[in-house]
């Protein structure tokens, strides 16, 4: 049994909670009555139209940017940008061209007010899990697109925050290094059990994923449906992969999600 929001009862406190969340910019509506509910270790796809505010929801959740209405919690608290609870990796990499790659990664701890050197130590140390050892004297025009968003993925996991905010991390790559790098985002969650938002047009890369899928509206944005991926139980050396025929049934629940009018997909 769930509740609207998607919580259980008797479940472990969520690690994030949207409750009525409204918020407009200069008279445009674009949350309306947002709920949304993820448990610590899922990691949940957010999936919507075009300018439905999908970017929005993660300024809000990030802390950089406030609701007009309803409450945001972070394992129980608002979000702040400097309580250091979320990690966010934006759309674009933004990764600083004069820097090497290892000084792009540890930046976002150095700006924690960690020392340099702790800090590069620390982002050094997971180069060879994120496929960039011996790039780490390299400048970021020397990477390949899927090098350099793994760069930008390594410094905002080294943050080790407890919520990890994607945004279309793989949207501007060829569907082939996509693809490869959905893949090892998947072995990479089922190592570190991080609790991740991923906003995501791609139907494919939520089902290959996400342990939950929720359907935006169309602007102004509410969750239309919250789909659980039935995913085979945890354990086991590698991600937990669906059969073809359902991972289709589940595209096709989200398809049909996107397409009905508001409020009837529940
Ligand atoms: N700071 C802002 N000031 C005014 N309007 C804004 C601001 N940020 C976003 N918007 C508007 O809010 C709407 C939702 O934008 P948002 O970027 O959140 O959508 P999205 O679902 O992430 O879009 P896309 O899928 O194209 O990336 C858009 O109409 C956008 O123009």
């Amino acid at each position: 049994m769930s509740t609207p929001d998607g919580t259980t009862p008797g479940a472990p406190d969520p690690r994030l909670v949207l409750r009525g969340v409204d918020k407009g910019y200069d008279g445009l509506d674009v949350l309306r009555g947002l709920e949304l509910s993820v448990q610590p270790g899922e990691f949940a796809a957010v999936i919507g139209p075009s300018g439905s505010g999908k970017s929005t929801l993660l300024n809000l959740v990030s802390g950089l940017d406030r609701p007009t209405a309803g409450e945001i919690l972070v394992d129980g608290e608002p979000p702040r940008t400097r309580s250091g609870r979320v990690a966010y990796m934006p759309q674009k990499d933004l990764l600083f061209p004069w820097r090497t790659v290892l000084a792009n990664t540890a930046l976002g701890l150095e700006a924690q007010g960690v020392r340099r050197t702790e800090a590069r130590r620390r982002a050094a140390a997971l180069f060879d899990a994120f496929g960039l050892d011996g790039f780490q004297h390299s400048y970021p025009g020397q990477l390949s697109g899927g090098m350099r968003q793994r760069a930008a993925l390594l410094r905002t996991v080294v943050l080790e925050r407890p919520l990890l905010l994607l945004d279309e991390p793989f949207g501007a790559l060829d569907s082939l290094t996509r693809r490869e790098l959905q893949r090892w985002l998947a072995h990479m969650w089922h190592t570190y059990r991080w609790t991740v938002v991923l906003v995501t047009h791609d139907i494919r890369e939520a089902v290959l994923l996400a342990d939950t899928i929720h359907v935006l509206s169309p602007r102004p944005a509410s969750v239309t449906a919250r789909i659980e991926v039935p995913r085979p139980p945890r354990g086991g050396d590698g991600p937990r992969a669906l059969d073809a025929v359902t991972a289709a049934e589940v595209e096709e629940r989200v398809l049909a999600a996107l397409a009905a009018p508001s409020g009837a997909a529940r």
